[in-house]
């Protein structure tokens, strides 16, 4: 299935072309990963471009996640020395928190700037994730009702829309959208699992035989329960489980259907929540 998977690499340059001209327009970045699969759905070639900025490293959709992978997760980007924060993207609290993250990483920038008589500087912040994880939902929820600003930095001359919050910080109005790099197919197939790829892209049987291969290692019961499956469904390969869930669905030998389902419940956390990305050990 992987290699159906591709990004033109023209993409690719533009965004990282894009990104590495209005870096030099803000003091730091939220790079937004699902905390589903917080490895597969970084981009690798990011890390390199950002290096030398001040970073936030934001893991999403951790209401969807296995809390107890999170946390472990949390604990080895911190080991890297990366400044972490665990989000429900749509939260209550998401302008507050993320303000306060931005502050404590600008610390010492801020208390330099305060010794000189600068106060409330505004924080100027590009976000920055693949497709479909959340970059428009925390930028709205960080905006919310305040309109965009314009601003010329001197010696730029493309004009560039900045949206104010109401917490001190300025957010580029254009995230930068990165393409997850992978060479590996599960990479591939995490990706399509979580939506994060287009379903036009991959083959829903694929994915939903992954789907299964992955609950068989990490949570038969939530499939064994969904689907009213005999407690011994496991004892067989995945693609007669697959057969025995369309059956179980009404849906005959219609298999395909019954792929949808599956990958629709498992968006949807209908199978409960889970990490595809386990290996931070
Ligand atoms: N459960 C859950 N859903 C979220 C969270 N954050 C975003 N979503 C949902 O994920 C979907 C994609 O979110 P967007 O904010 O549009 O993602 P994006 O990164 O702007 O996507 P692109 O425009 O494709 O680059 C939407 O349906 C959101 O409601 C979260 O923390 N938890």
């Amino acid at each position: 299935m992987a290699q159906n998977i591709q990004w033109y690499p023209g993409h690719m340059a533009k965004a990282f072309r894009l990104m590495r001209e209005n870096l030099s327009l803000v003091d730091l970045v939220f790079e937004l990963v699902d905390a589903r699969l917080p490895m597969s759905s970084r981009n690798p070639e990011v890390d390199k471009l950002i290096e030398k900025k001040p970073r936030l490293l934001v893991l999403t959709k951790a209401d969807l996640a296995d809390s107890k992978e999170t946390a472990s997760w949390k604990a080895y980007f911190e080991k890297q020395g990366l400044n972490v924060v665990v989000l429900d993207t749509r939260g209550p609290k998401t302008a507050q928190m993320m303000t306060k993250a931005a502050k404590e990483v600008l610390k010492d920038r801020i208390e330099a700037q305060e010794t000189k008589g600068i106060k409330n500087r505004p924080i100027r912040v590009m976000l920055a994730g693949i497709p479909n994880v959340g970059k428009s939902t925390l930028l709205n929820h960080l905006v919310q009702k305040n309109v965009a600003i314009t601003a010329n930095k001197p010696g730029v001359t493309k004009k560039v829309a900045w949206l104010k919050t109401s917490t001190g910080l300025e957010i580029l109005d254009s995230p930068g959208v990165l393409w997850p790099k992978f060479e590996d197919q599960k990479t591939g197939q995490r990706l399509a699992l979580t939506g994060a790829v287009k379903d036009t892209i991959f083959a829903k049987d694929d994915a939903a035989l992954y789907l299964l291969s992955f609950f068989r290692e990490y949570n038969p019961q939530a499939i064994i329960d969904r689907y009213h499956l005999a407690d011994d469904a496991f004892d067989q390969t995945d693609v007669n489980l697959l057969l025995t869930i369309t059956e179980k669905l009404g849906f005959k030998d219609d298999y395909d259907k019954a792929a949808v389902r599956l990958l629709n419940d498992l968006r949807s956390g209908k199978l409960g929540r889970y990490t595809l990305d386990r290996e931070h050990d």
